[in-house]
């Protein structure tokens, strides 16, 4: 019999954030650039992820910003976000299952979709400036 349960409350929120970056951290494409921008700071970065996932999953408004602006100068192409994705996906299946774990896939698909629509918009018209 399965154990798994969905994705209800902050300490599951902090699970998969945990674990998530938990293995981009053991990622040989993913930990550089993440370290090098976050350096000895990854406390503060995981609070803020908890933030954003119970934001979007829990309705609790815990994060506000644009996500976006941080990604717009990383140096990440497809590749990345195919690894972020897998990577993602992985730790939810290994810990969750139901609508809130499959809402969590679905919308780390449609953000990854958007910033890579965006990044590939600003290479291609870099006569208008990003920030
Ligand atoms: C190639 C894939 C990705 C890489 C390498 C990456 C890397 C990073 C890095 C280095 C930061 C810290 C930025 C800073 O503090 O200046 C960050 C922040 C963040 N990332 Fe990503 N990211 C990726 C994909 C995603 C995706 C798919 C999502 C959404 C599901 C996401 C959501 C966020 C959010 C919400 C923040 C916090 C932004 C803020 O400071 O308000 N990232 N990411």
């Amino acid at each position: 019999m399965s154990t798994s349960t969905d994705i209800l409350n902050l300490d599951d929120v902090k699970l998969l954030v945990n674990d998530f970056y938990g293995k981009v951290r053991d990622n040989t494409l993913l930990a550089p650039i993440f370290n090098g921008v976050i350096g000895d700071n990854w406390p503060v970065h995981l609070e803020k992820m908890y933030g954003f996932w119970q934001t979007l999953l829990l309705n609790t408004p815990a994060y506000s910003g644009s996500p976006f602006l941080k990604h717009a100068k990383l140096p990440i192409a497809a590749e990345h976000f195919d690894t972020w994705i897998r990577l993602f996906n992985e730790t939810v299946d290994t810990h969750f299952t139901g609508a809130k774990a499959d809402e969590a896939k679905w919308r780390a698909a449609r953000m990854s979709e958007m910033f890579q629509y965006k990044l590939d918009y600003y290479k291609n018209n870099p006569a208008k400036p990003l920030i």
